[in-house]
């Protein structure tokens, strides 16, 4: 008999990009850019409705896992626009509370109250970008807010019942201290956000802080402020499960953010998304929806679509489940990648000779030196 083989198709999430900021900072290389006045938010949040419906036919039934908006500064929008859109993906998609829904935050645009009411549109994770609580470094960074108001926006989510909130610091900053980035860490603990994304900060060509050529902390510093920072947040009761992001409970680790480390599919919606899904035959096709909004909003969404070619597909995979810095399975790379793990023993060895992997009979585990060492551990997979 001649079975035809079924396969199961990754989970999917939804991403709603938002590219509009205050202002641009000098080390973001996020898909990001002012406002302009001529750009009515009414019709972004129309197309934006209407690029998910037609991304939303082609994945059928499938069950959306997660909602993340994200940007540029989804807090820029009005809470009209935001309640106006929940409620109509909501009726579409969202089936269960449990879904996760989070929104960032920028503390320049919002205050307590709007913070709270997003609570009440039924978006359950919120994501403040602090970056960091010393006026110097925030002025350094030019980020517009300052200690003061950040932490009266953070101590204000007390009052919220579940909260399920997100703080995002980076550490490495031009001329920061090891005691600096420290403390930055001590006193966001003291307010035991549910969860901390802890970023090394990262310099793109395309961005003024590589052009300026800043003076950054030494790599030894970099490395000692990693090593305390990490030794911190452990002792205080957060546990690791990536390299950046740390959760107090493990139903605090962000779904959206680990479906995208899981090679899951998501839909990409808005202003330069990017989207990837799985179709039944195993093809995995990536999106890059329109990146300037006055083309956006002429309903031309779609700027690239492709499918991702075989070779390529091992890279992607371990790109995404290295950063989880946990055992792989053979059996998920094969089942979510449709490719046997024959076809990458080459890359393998080559991995195990530098002593970044071992092969254990049912997984692949990265070594102490491949944690270390990931970028190289991948440029293998690249080849
Ligand atoms: C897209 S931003 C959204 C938050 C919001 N726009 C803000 O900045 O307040 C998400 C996070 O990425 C991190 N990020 C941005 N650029 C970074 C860089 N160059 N290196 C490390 N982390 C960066 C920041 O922590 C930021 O909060
Ligand atoms: C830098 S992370 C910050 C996460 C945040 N710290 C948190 O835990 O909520 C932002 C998230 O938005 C996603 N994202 C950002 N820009 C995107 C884009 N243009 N298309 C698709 N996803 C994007 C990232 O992949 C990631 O899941
Ligand atoms: S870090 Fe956040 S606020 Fe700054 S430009 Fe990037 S997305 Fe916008």
């Amino acid at each position: 008999m001649n079975k035809k083989k079924i396969y199961k198709l990754p989970p999917i999430s939804l991403y709603i990009h938002i590219p509009w900021c205050i202002k641009k900072c000098p080390y973001c290389d996020f898909h990001s850019y002012k406002k302009s006045k001529k750009i009515f938010e009414k019709k972004y949040i129309k197309n934006l409705f209407q690029d998910f419906k037609n991304d939303k036919k082609k994945i059928s039934k499938r069950k959306i896992l997660s909602v993340f908006i994200g940007g540029g500064t989804p807090s820029l929008l009005k809470l009209s626009s935001i309640k106006y859109f929940i409620k109509k993906i909501k009726k579409k998609i969202i089936k269960s509370k449990k879904t996760e829904i989070t929104i960032e935050i920028n503390p320049d645009t919002i205050n307590s109250n709007q913070l709270i009411k997003y609570y009440n549109f039924g978006i359950n994770r919120t994501s403040i970008g602090v970056q960091t609580l010393n006026n110097n470094l925030l002025k350094k960074i030019e980020r517009t807010h300052n200690k003061k108001k950040t932490i009266k926006l953070i101590k204000s989510t007390n009052k919220i019942k579940n909260r399920n909130l997100n703080i995002d610091i980076i550490y490495g900053l031009p001329e920061q201290s090891i005691q600096d980035s420290l403390n930055d860490l001590k006193i966001i603990i003291n307010f035991k956000p549910e969860h901390i994304s802890w970023y090394l900060l990262d310099i793109e060509p395309n961005t003024p802080f590589y052009t300026k050529n800043i003076k950054l902390p030494s790599l030894k510093k970099t490395r000692k402020m990693q090593k305390l920072g990490k030794e911190l947040l452990i002792k205080s009761g957060y546990q690791q499960y990536e390299i950046s992001s740390f959760a107090r409970k493990k139903k605090y680790r962000c779904i959206h953010n680990l479906n995208y480390w899981n090679f899951g599919d998501y839909i990409g919606i808005g202003c330069g998304a990017h989207g990837k899904i799985t179709k039944k035959n195993k093809d995995i096709v990536r999106t890059i929806k329109t990146k300037q909004d006055s083309q956006y909003i002429k309903k031309k969404y779609i700027q690239k679509k492709y499918i991702v070619s075989k070779k390529d597909i091992p890279f992607e995979f371990f790109l995404n489940k290295f950063r989880l810095l946990k055992p792989i399975l053979h059996q998920d790379f094969e089942n979510t990648t449709n490719i046997k793990k024959r076809k990458i023993k080459k890359k393998i060895s080559i991995a195990e000779k530098h002593g970044f992997l071992q092969t254990k009979k049912k997984s692949w585990i990265i070594t102490k030196h491949g944690k270390k060492k990931l970028n190289s551990l991948l440029s293998i997979f690249l080849k």
